[in-house]
């Protein structure tokens, strides 16, 4: 837990007037949210470790930590620089499981130990994933709980190489602490291309009369079709290849609505499409397209119930997900033709088994889940995935994360000292702790002279839990799964924001720090509220810790720390400090805070743990009424 580079700062600074400047901005480190304690401040360490596996494979990057680079100017890491490990035993290994196209392998190479192992059965992909730090895959691997569970902690980031991350169970991948990133816009329009593909083929019956020439026919009577011009089409799902799909039908001539219960109206009104009620969607439409995500909401949807309300003769084109329709009742509606013809590119199996009467129906066009399936489309998606994982590896913030917040790297730069005191101030208070009912109710209070809609505190949140959970449990946390182990061990988080005359320039005054309903091992540290009640700003770039209970201080917050309350008298802090000075602990910082009491606070940096009989001595002082010593 020590910190192996503390700066010793002088008395004289820590207590001088305050500047809550941040330090200047550099890109941020999400690893440092996901694999780090912060207390190395130069050389980032990726441990990995979570309370099912404490066998944490650790690596050393050459990754500068921009939480503290006050005053270094050589931290950024751009999204284009390849930062290779320094050792061949930091390089981190990189797995893909499915095929992706060469310019994404060409980043991974150069990033990482690659490999490539295709058709992996689920126990081979099992026994492999515990020696890789991340995995790539496309929609035909399942990423289970199992996997992570097999990955003994050393998987920090798993890709999806496009859309669809229903075969990544991001539960699981949550609690194992395991950031999931897709790549969600390079194959959109492929996606679109294909779904209007299907939709063209299938009103010409373009797949059945190609088969029946190859057969020695020539049905001309036959494979008549239908034409799409006037026709309603009902795009459900107005994302980003619904709303692509929308606009190419528009160009054919079609009449096209839309259902998305979260789409914005005028979006959907800007492409010339109006957004309708399910029912309404289904019951007007000639066509239906399918694109929306799976989610146990839209599992099934269409199914005989749905089906029943449709136009007679509908024709329905999926390139979303095979479980979004019940297969077996889409064949009902075939046979009893409630559906004319239906247009699949994607199966609830995939592959669907060959004897299915889906698939064998004749008014049925089928396609391999080809969706995605362009050159184009599959070079940009390895690139944007490629560079996702790579930028998660070395540290810097996905703008794709599935399961972790995603901040802009702008706002993550701005708060990036915030968010190093944010965690010192949760490890601060928990220490603080002496027993109770089990630390259950904690309110962070942030003074800051934003508007609340400017001041995104996910980051601050998060890390506040980790710096209180970490040093009492061994579960591993990070931005990924703070929240979700803080639901599981009963603790709740409130948060409030304060409006103080400070700077807009500053995304926050100051952050306050309460926990409820427990007992504390120094009294001091308890306000009139009963909580424990420690607050900090940033000052200079550091994180400082401005008040504990009543008590004003201004100290620092690096290394380790010794509190003590006595009689506001002289002589105090010699006393103290002679008792360190003999036993050789090197003191850091001092400041001392004073109530109208005559009671005095004194808190003093000390760069070493002093060791038990250093501490007693420190308690046998006459008029030092309590003291602790709490490590940072
Ligand atoms: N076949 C392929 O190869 C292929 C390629 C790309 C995408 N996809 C799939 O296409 C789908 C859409 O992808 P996207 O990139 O447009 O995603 P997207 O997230 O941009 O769009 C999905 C839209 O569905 C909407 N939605 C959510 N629940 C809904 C519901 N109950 N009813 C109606 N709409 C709902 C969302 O609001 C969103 O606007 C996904 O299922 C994706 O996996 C398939
Ligand atoms: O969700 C997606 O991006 C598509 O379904 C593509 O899947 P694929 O990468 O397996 O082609």
């Amino acid at each position: 837990m020590a910190s192996s580079s503390i700066k010793a700062i002088s008395p004289f600074k820590a207590s001088s007037s305050p500047s809550t400047q941040p330090p200047s901005s550099s890109k941020p480190s999400l690893l440092s949210f996901l694999h780090t304690s912060s207390s190395n401040p130069i050389s980032l360490k990726l441990s990995h470790s979570h309370s099912h596996a404490h066998n944490s494979h650790s690596h050393s990057f050459l990754i500068t930590n921009v939480l503290k680079t006050a005053d270094s100017s050589e931290t950024s890491v751009s999204k284009s620089q390849n930062l290779k490990p320094t050792s061949s035993d930091s390089t981190p290994t990189i797995l893909v499981s499915e095929k992706l196209g060469e310019a994404g392998l060409q980043v991974l190479r150069g990033f990482g130990n690659l490999e490539c192992a295709y058709n992996l059965s689920p126990e081979e992909l099992c026994a492999k994933i515990s020696t890789c730090d991340a995995l790539i895959v496309r929609s035909g691997t399942k990423v289970t709980r199992q996997v992570f569970e097999a990955a003994k902690g050393r998987l920090k980031v798993v890709g999806r190489a496009g859309v669809g991350i229903d075969n990544v169970d991001l539960q699981a991948a949550t609690e194992f602490g395991c950031l999931v990133v897709n790549a969600p816009t390079a194959n959109t329009v492929a996606a679109a291309e294909h779904g209007i593909a299907l939709l063209t083929a299938m009103s010409r019956n373009v797949a059945q009369a190609d088969a029946s020439i190859k057969a020695g026919k020539w049905l001309r009577n036959k494979y008549v079709g239908v034409s799409l011009v006037g026709k309603t089409l009902a795009v459900m799902g107005f994302g980003k290849v619904g709303s692509e799909v929308a606009r190419r039908a528009k160009g054919l001539g079609m009449n096209v609505i839309s259902h998305d219960p979260y789409a914005p109206a005028d979006r959907a009104r800007a492409v010339g499409v109006d957004l309708v009620s399910f029912e309404q969607a289904i019951a007007t439409a000639d066509f239906i397209s399918l694109h929306m995500p799976l989610t146990p909401a839209t599992a099934k949807v269409f199914n005989d119930e749905t089906f029943a309300k449709m136009k007679k003769g509908v024709r329905i084109i999926n390139v979303a997900r095979g479980g979004v329709i019940d297969e077996d009742a889409l064949v009902r509606a075939l046979e009893s033709g409630v559906v004319a013809q239906a247009a699949l590119d994607v199966f609830t199996e995939e592959p669907p088994p060959k004897d299915s009467k889906l698939v064998q129906h004749e008014n049925v066009t089928l396609t391999p889940h080809l969706g995605a399936s362009t050159k184009e489309a599959q070079e940009g998606v390895a690139i944007e995935i490629a560079e996702a994982v790579v930028g998660a590896l070395k540290g810097e913030l996905s703008a794709t994360a599935v399961n972790a917040p995603m901040v802009p790297p702008e706002v993550l730069s701005e708060l990036s000292p915030y968010v190093v005191l944010a965690e010192k101030l949760g490890k601060l208070a928990v220490q603080l702790v002496a027993g109770g009912n089990g630390i259950t109710s904690v309110r962070v209070v942030y003074k800051s002279a934003r508007d609340p809609d400017d001041l995104d505190t996910r980051l601050l949140r998060a890390m506040i839990t980790k710096g209180i959970i970490e040093p009492i449990s061994a579960s591993f946390i990070n931005l990924v799964n703070a929240d979700f182990v803080a639901k599981q061990k009963g603790l709740r988080i409130s948060e409030e924001r304060v409006a103080v005359d400070s700077s807009p320039g500053f995304p926050v005054d100051s952050i306050q720090v309460q926990i409820y309903n427990v007992e504390s091992k120094f009294a001091s540290s308890v306000s009139e509220s009963g909580s424990i009640s420690i607050e900090g700003k940033v000052k200079y770039g550091e994180p400082h810790l401005t008040c504990l209970g009543s008590f004003g201080v201004d100290v620092s917050l690096e290394g380790n720390l010794i509190l003590c309350r006595q009689v506001d008298q002289p002589g105090m802090i010699g006393r103290v400090g002679n008792i360190l000075g003999n036993d050789n602990v090197n003191v850091s910082f001092m400041s001392v805070g004073r109530t109208v009491q005559k009671k005095a606070l004194m808190a003093i940096g000390v760069d070493e743990e002093p060791n038990k009989r250093t501490l007693e001595k420190i308690g046998k002082v006459p008029d030092i009424e309590e003291f602790v010593f709490l490590n940072l």
